[in-house]
């Protein structure tokens, strides 16, 4: 268990509550405060949420339609904003969702100011890019979820497909977290064997239409959960409880997050995934993973796609 720090999440809804369900089960942190404004839903949450700390590692978890309850957190967890609804993109949601932190960022940051700021509400990649300069912080102070979760769809489907533990698939999405995001296959392995000289027993091996599918996959599977549940939260409650214990054990764990490029593969000035250094501090470094000549074609027109949105808001 993390020493004595606080998190904040913003955002009682499907996702803000699986982070607080995730980060308690998990013994994330310490002290863990959910913000909603809706104060019926905050202080239900936070009843559930109590009312299992006989089970879990202990912590205390606080509630409230007040924003003042985020004061003095160690990392503060953005959620909230207008979900995607069936057959949406994220992008679609950028507008709103943009505007909604030009009034809490600022806000956040009054009240929370040695916290980091680690953005899930989507469009993750233009969202974070919009909390970063209406924040005033340094770009590493404020990343968000990005690929993280996409990146553990793609590891469970590889694992699925070769039989082989999820745990020793080692492979990334890069780039924005939605349609056009890219995955790493070139650098991929398994137990050390590039998945795209992986063999298996003969029949498991991952050619050219096996990585097309588990792509589509990949990229398809948020739609799918979406259009069956009305949201994907389960998932992105691990994965967002993963990186806060990156950042709150300063683990200097390889993750990829979405944060500001400063000349990453020529990617400037865009808020995008790549595999990143994560500790107390934030965003350590952005690693230059090796890319084919096909991944950095991707990886370039993701970037242009989400600049395109960024600079649609004004960004
Ligand atoms: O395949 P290996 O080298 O045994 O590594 C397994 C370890 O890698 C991890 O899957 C992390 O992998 P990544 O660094 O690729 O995210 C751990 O969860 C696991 O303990």
């Amino acid at each position: 268990m993390s020493c004595v720090s606080k998190v904040a999440v913003v955002g009682a809804g499907a996702v803000g509550t699986a982070i607080a369900y995730a980060a308690q089960i998990r013994g994330t942190c310490r002290e863990l405060a959910l913000f909603d404004l809706n104060a019926a839903k905050v202080r239900a949450e936070v009843l559930d949420l109590n009312h299992g700390l006989q089970f879990t590692p202990m912590a205390r978890i606080t509630g409230s339609d007040d924003l003042e309850v985020c004061a003095g957190a160690d990392v503060v967890v953005i959620t909230a904003g207008a979900k995607q609804d069936p057959g949406q993109t994220r992008l679609d949601l950028a507008a709103a969702n943009v505007a909604m932190c030009r009034e809490l960022v600022p806000e956040l940051v009054r009240l929370a100011p040695g916290a980091l700021l680690l953005v899930v509400t989507n469009p993750v990649d233009v969202v974070t890019y919009a909390a970063l300069e209406f924040s005033g912080l340094p770009p590493h102070r404020v990343f968000g979820s990005g690929t993280v979760l996409d990146s553990s769809r793609l590891r469970f489907l590889i694992a699925e497909h070769t039989r082989v533990a999820v745990q020793n698939v080692h492979a990334y999405i890069a780039g924005e977290h939605g349609d056009s995001e890219v995955p790493l296959w070139s650098t991929a392995t398994i137990g050390g064997v590039p998945v795209t000289d992986w063999e298996g027993n003969g029949v498991r091996t991952l050619d050219e239409e096996v990585r097309t599918r588990i792509h589509h996959q990949v990229v398809s599977s948020a739609y799918e959960i979406i259009a069956g549940k009305g949201a994907t939260s389960l998932a992105i409650g691990l994965a967002v409880s993963r990186v806060l214990e990156a950042v709150l054990d300063d683990e200097h764990r390889v993750l990829p997050v979405t944060s500001r490029l400063d000349d990453v593969h020529g990617l400037a000035d865009v808020c995008l995934s790549m595999p990143s250094v994560v500790g107390r501090n934030g965003i350590e470094s952005v690693l230059a993973t090796p890319l084919s000549d096909d991944e950095l074609e991707a990886l370039t027109s993701s970037a242009a796609a989400v600049t395109a949105v960024a600079r649609s808001l004004g960004l």
